[in-house]
């Protein structure tokens, strides 16, 4: 558990439809290593089984690590990972991240897969709230592009948020030194 206890069980699940479309839009070419950061009941987590090479899909709620331990267990795609996503290490060869994470730790996500000299990220696509895709693409994290990408309306997800969302992508601009 993260120090701060930044933990949100309230789950804002995308349905099936959209999350093959974010998936679809991340133009994954196939032999990636992408993580699938607060991954649910697995909404993303099978379309991205499909579309890249290998998923690291992180939880940390235990009923949710359950169901999709159940559901990806015998998987060779599909690696479920019990952990607190802003603790977790993450890994040092170069890996992409496709995800829905709880909104009120967005920023903190964004922040702890940009910073530091050994963030092996090269692209994130990330759900979050509209407004806070449009801060970022104002003023991108340091070492990347951000633009916001594609329109998620509320009623893409279960239950639906109060505001429209929208993917937040970020891409790698400097090489890791
Ligand atoms: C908005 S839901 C998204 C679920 C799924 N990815 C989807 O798109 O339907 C966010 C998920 O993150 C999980 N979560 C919350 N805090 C977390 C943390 N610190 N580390 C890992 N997972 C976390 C919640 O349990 C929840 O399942």
């Amino acid at each position: 558990m993260s120090g701060n206890g930044q933990r949100r069980w309230g789950s804002h699940r995308l349905k099936g439809s959209w999350a093959e479309r974010i998936v679809r839009g991340a133009g994954l070419g196939g032999g990636e290593l992408v993580l699938d950061l607060g991954a649910g009941t697995g909404a993303l987590t099978r379309p991205l089984a499909r579309h890249a090479g290998r998923v690291i899909a992180v939880e940390l709620h235990s009923g949710r690590v359950s169901g999709l331990t159940a559901a990806f267990g015998s998987s060779d795609a599909v690696t479920v990972v019990q952990a607190d996503l802003l603790e977790m290490p993450l890994p040092r060869r170069p890996y992409r991240v496709v995800a829905n994470p709880p909104y009120a730790i967005g920023a903190a996500v964004v922040r702890r897969i940009t910073g530091g000299t050994r963030s092996a990220l090269t692209r994130a696509d990330l759900v979050l709230p509209r407004w806070m895709a449009r801060r970022y693409a104002a003023s991108p994290p340091c070492g990347f592009t951000a633009e916001v990408g594609a329109h998620v309306p509320a009623a893409a997800f279960v239950p639906p948020p109060r505001s429209d969302s929208a993917v937040l992508v970020l891409r790698r601009v400097r090489k890791r030194r």
